[in-house]
This record gives structure tokens, C-alpha cells and sequence, in this order.
């Protein structure tokens, strides 16, 4: 053991995350976080609004300033010039170039990561926008601009998937298409880390971190939250558990 009672990071650790605390503005908006994603796995990060999602998902990609506590990512400190090509970030604000195709931004993408132009039509048509390659982004509808923001972080084949609300506003159909491409993904050793507020999308992942308030409440399996809550809906085991945690 080491000085924060944790066991030392493995190789199948993808995100180590130990005694993060990150202050945004006059707000605590972490507090005393430690987390472990491991490789080849899809991870949820659920929580309420303002719980901290965004917070976590930036401090592991490099981008968010911390007060303390170490954030390790495939094995080096999060934000490593190294780490670029190796972690894909997809915020909530796509940032793709609105005066270019589908295809060209994607095409864009895939020549800094040095991918074929095969991988571009299979990732255009992965997201469920073939029919809208040559559509220039700055007329797509909001739900299928971040597909197309999604298709640009896909198309790098990234070794760490950090997507923040990748299904926020997508039909029902095209959620499960995309949560079947996450899990292909992870089968085929990509770890993934995806944010959401929606608890039904949380029996897609093999472990939930569940935050609130800055604070990690738990950190399991689907099954486990059922089962140490004795709720079978996702949405009421998660209720039951702040309750018990916080005696609200
Ligand atoms: N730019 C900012 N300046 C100051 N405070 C911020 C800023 N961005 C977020 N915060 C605060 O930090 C806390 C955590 O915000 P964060 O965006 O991480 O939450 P979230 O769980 O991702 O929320 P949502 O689900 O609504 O996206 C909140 O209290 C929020 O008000």
C-alpha cells in the first residue's frame, strides 16, 4: 500500500485518479476524488447537473487546472504532450468546422492521426450520418452536429474515449446503434469513459461512478447498485443510495 491506501496503478488501469480536489470559480466542484477506470471497459460517470461530470472528464484529459491530488492516464500525468494522440475528448459543444463537409472535417481528423480514408466513411456511417457526408457541418441539426464531433474523436482510434453526454438528443434507435459501437470498441481493448444524467443509459456500462456534489458516492457495477440498494430500476437504486450515504 502507499500513502493513500490504494493499491499501486497496474497496466490494466487505463485512469488512475487519486485525491482530486478542483476548485471552479467560488466553487468546490471536486472534493477528495479517487478513481479507476480499467482498460478495455466502458465506464459511466452519472450523476445530477453540476455534480462534477465535466470537471472529472477535464481533469483527465489535461484541460482543467487542479488544486490537488494526481490524475494518471495509460500511465502517464494526465496532459502529457504524449497523451494527444492516444486519448479522443468529446465535449458537449462540438467543435468541428462549420464550413466544411461531413466528410472533410472527419477526413481532417484522420490525417493528424494518420488513419486511411477508409476509416472515414466507416466512422461517417458508424455515427449514422452517411447519408450526410457531403452536408457542410454548419447546416447539420444539433444532434447530428455531435455525431459528427463524435466521428472526429472515432476516426483517431483513440486508446482512452472520453465522451461528455454523447447521446444527449439522439432518437432511441440511434442511442442503442451508438451504445452497440461503444461496446465494440471496448471488446477490441478501448477503454471508455461516458458521461450522462440519464440512469437508463447506465446498464449499458461495466461500472458506474456515481458523483454528486463533487463527491464520489460509489464506485460499482449496475448489478451491485440493485443489489445494495434492493431497487431494480437503475434511476430509484441510485435515489436509495444518496439517501443512505448522505442520511438525506
Ligand atoms: N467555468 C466555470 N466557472 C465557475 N464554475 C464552474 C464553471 N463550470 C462549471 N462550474 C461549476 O462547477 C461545478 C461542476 O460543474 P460541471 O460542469 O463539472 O458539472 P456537470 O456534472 O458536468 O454538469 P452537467 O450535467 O450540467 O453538464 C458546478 O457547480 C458548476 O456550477
Amino acid at each position: 500500500m502507499n500513502d493513500t491506501n490504494q493499491p499501486p496503478t497496474t497496466s490494466a488501469t487505463a485512469v488512475d485518479v487519486r485525491d482530486l480536489h478542483v476548485r471552479r470559480g467560488v466553487h468546490r466542484a471536486l472534493e477528495n476524488v479517487s478513481v479507476r477506470v480499467p482498460r478495455g471497459s466502458i465506464t459511466g460517470l452519472l450523476g445530477p447537473s453540476g455534480c462534477g461530470k465535466s470537471t472529472l472528464m477535464r481533469s483527465i484529459v489535461g484541460t482543467q487546472i487542479v488544486e490537488s491530488g494526481t490524475v494518471t492516464v495509460l500511465g502517464l500525468p494526465a496532459g502529457s504532450a504524449s497523451l494527444r494522440r492516444r486519448v479522443g475528448y468529446v465535449t458537449q459543444a462540438p467543435s468541428i468546422y462549420p464550413d466544411l463537409t461531413v466528410t472533410d472535417n472527419v477526413s481532417y481528423f484522420a490525417a493528424l492521426y494518420h488513419r486511411p480514408k477508409s476509416a472515414v466513411d466507416e466512422t461517417v456511417t458508424a455515427v449514422g450520418l452517411a447519408s450526410h457526408a457531403r452536408t457542410p457541418a454548419g447546416s447539420l441539426s444539433g444532434g447530428q452536429l455531435s455525431r459528427a464531433s463524435l466521428a472526429c474523436a472515432l476516426v483517431g482510434d483513440p486508446e482512452l474515449l472520453v465522451l461528455d453526454e454523447p447521446t444527449v438528443g439522439l432518437d432511441p434507435l440511434l442511442r442503442a446503434e451508438l451504445w452497440d459501437r461503444f461496446r465494440a470498441l471496448a471488446e477490441g481493448g478501448t477503454t471508455l469513459l461516458v458521461s450522462s444524467h440519464v440512469m437508463d443509459e447506465a446498464d449499458h456500462c461495466d461500472e458506474l461512478l456515481l458523483l454528486r456534489e463533487g463527491s464520489l458516492i460509489a464506485q460499482l457495477t449496475p448489478d451491485e447498485l440493485r443489489e445494495q440498494t434492493g431497487e431494480p430500476s437503475l434511476e430509484n437504486a441510485f435515489l436509495r443510495l444518496i439517501r443512505t450515504r448522505t442520511g438525506a
